[in-house]
């Protein structure tokens, strides 16, 4: 029901404000209101109970959400009148919208259950941006951020930040990433962190991976851990245990009721716990593979050798048509053909489409692309297409500057037969060779 009710307000609220959640306990109800930007803060008594007790709850967070609405664009004086300031704000929304198009996986487990540790290797095999929400509250302090001392203190004490930082301090992180897939780390620690969240980027995860790992293991690890931090010490580590079950177990068993939740024992030697995390990412690589797999494609309709030799690797080998049965070896072969559709374009240019991708693994550097390619163009006037079967290979390697990146080693193109009966039926698009 509580992200029912903060989608219902984000909807009503669209911009300026942000972020409007109801902040309630057992003595008061507070209705806030916040502006992710600046971190101000406004509150309002309530005089709904919370949550409702009445059937008619919905209408009650209907009444609140509009309230919240109009309330909020007073505050800020910017009151919507006419359709058209409406519609470019809708488009203003939508394209902050797209740059939240980010894939977020949460990573949660016990205090020392591992979630640094394996986070470091996914990104090093899988490509994610791994942002830890204690990092960035550590590096926080260290900023000597007004919200500093607070921080400290809090963390000290093993309890949780108030949401409104750690959400402010990872929307910052990830819309100053290039990457669109984010791995978040200690987070959510409860469900104010979770709605939060989700009201203020409107992202949900796609999954949630949870460290399983007894106390007595996590206790151990931690007093070993010797990286000098504040809440490595019996009295706080104690105290963050028991925050773990009483606020962020609730989270984990939110995203189990939702079917989001990926179980790892945790108590296992580090690569065992990593084995076990590796095929929850494998549609990642799939993915990725499959777009360079296009992108080469467009660049070789494209003519653009610059991203050809970007892509492959200087002693790629080939066996393809043109090269009439003979294994080519390195890049000039390919390059004559790039070089030869520049500077004598088609008066069409040609458009490849794959079809029937299978992505195949060999060990954990290795990949085989296999799919069929469709070659749109037109002959005289004509529509025409060819289609190929095709298997490239891609390897993992580091590039000049350490990074991880996929070169294609090798590829197969061979041309499809002619399927006769389609290509005389009359006006359908006929081979360029027939
Ligand atoms: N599978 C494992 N077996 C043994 N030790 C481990 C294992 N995984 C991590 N450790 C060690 O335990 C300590 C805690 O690990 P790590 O910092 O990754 O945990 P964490 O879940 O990120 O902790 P926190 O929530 O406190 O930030 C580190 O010293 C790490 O090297
Ligand atoms: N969502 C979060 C994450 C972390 N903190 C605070 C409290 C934690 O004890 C501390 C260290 O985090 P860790 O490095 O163990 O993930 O940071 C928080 O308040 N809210």
């Amino acid at each position: 029901m509580g992200s029912l009710i903060t989608r219902t307000l984000q909807k009503s609220l669209k911009r300026p404000f942000r972020f409007l959640y109801w902040s309630a306990n057992s003595f008061n109800h507070k209705m806030c209101a916040m502006d992710s930007e600046s971190l101000g803060f406004y509150t309002g008594r309530c005089i709904l109970d919370f949550p409702p007790k009445s059937s008619r709850s919905s209408t009650w967070y209907v009444a609140a959400a509009g309230f919240c609405a109009f309330s909020s664009s007073l505050l800020a004086g910017s009151y919507s009148t006419s359709q058209s300031e409406e519609d470019s704000e809708e488009n203003a929304h939508d394209q902050q919208n797209v740059k939240r198009k980010a894939r977020v996986v949460f990573v949660l487990g016990g205090p020392g259950s591992g979630k640094g540790t394996q986070c470091e290797k996914i990104v090093e095999n899988f490509g994610f941006t791994h942002l830890s929400a204690g990092d960035l509250l550590r590096a926080e302090i260290n900023s000597g951020s007004q919200y500093g001392v607070m921080i400290q203190n809090t963390i000290k004490e093993g309890k949780i930040v108030p949401s409104e930082v750690t959400v402010h301090l990872l929307q910052k992180a990830m819309n100053g990433s290039d990457n669109d897939k984010f791995l978040i780390d200690g987070f959510p620690r409860n469900e104010e962190n979770r709605a939060a969240f989700e009201a203020v980027t409107g992202i949900e995860p796609e999954f949630v991976i949870f460290f399983d790992c007894p106390q007595e293991e996590l206790e151990k690890r931690l007093i070993n851990r010797n990286q000098g931090r504040v809440d490595d010490n019996i009295d706080t580590i104690r105290k963050r245990f028991k925050v773990f079950e009483e606020s962020t177990l609730p989270v984990v068993q939110y995203y189990e009721r939702k079917q989001k939740l990926q179980k790892i024992n945790g108590a296992r030697e580090k690569e065992e716990v990593f084995k076990s995390l590796k095929p929850l990412f494998l549609p990642f690589l799939e993915e990725e593979l499959l777009q360079l797999t296009k992108e080469l494609l467009n660049g070789i309709d494209e003519g653009d050798y610059a991203l050809y030799k970007r892509l492959c690797d200087p002693s790629l080998t080939a066996f393809e048509p043109d090269a009439q049965g003979h294994l080519v070896e390195g890049l000039p072969f390919h390059k004559f053909y790039l070089d030869m559709s520049k500077r004598f374009p088609s008066p069409s240019k040609p458009h490849s489409q794959v079809s029937s991708p299978k992505i195949t693994f060999i060990g954990d550097e290795v990949a085989l692309v296999t799919y069929t390619r469709l070659v749109q163009s037109t002959k005289d006037g004509v529509p025409c297409v060819e289609a190929f079967n095709e298997t490239r290979i891609w390897q993992r390697g580091l590039d000049d500057s350490g990074i991880a990146v996929w070169k294609l080693i090798h590829f197969h193109k061979s041309k499809c037969p002619l399927h006769r009966a389609h290509h005389k039926s009359k006006g359908s698009p006929h081979s360029c060779k027939e």
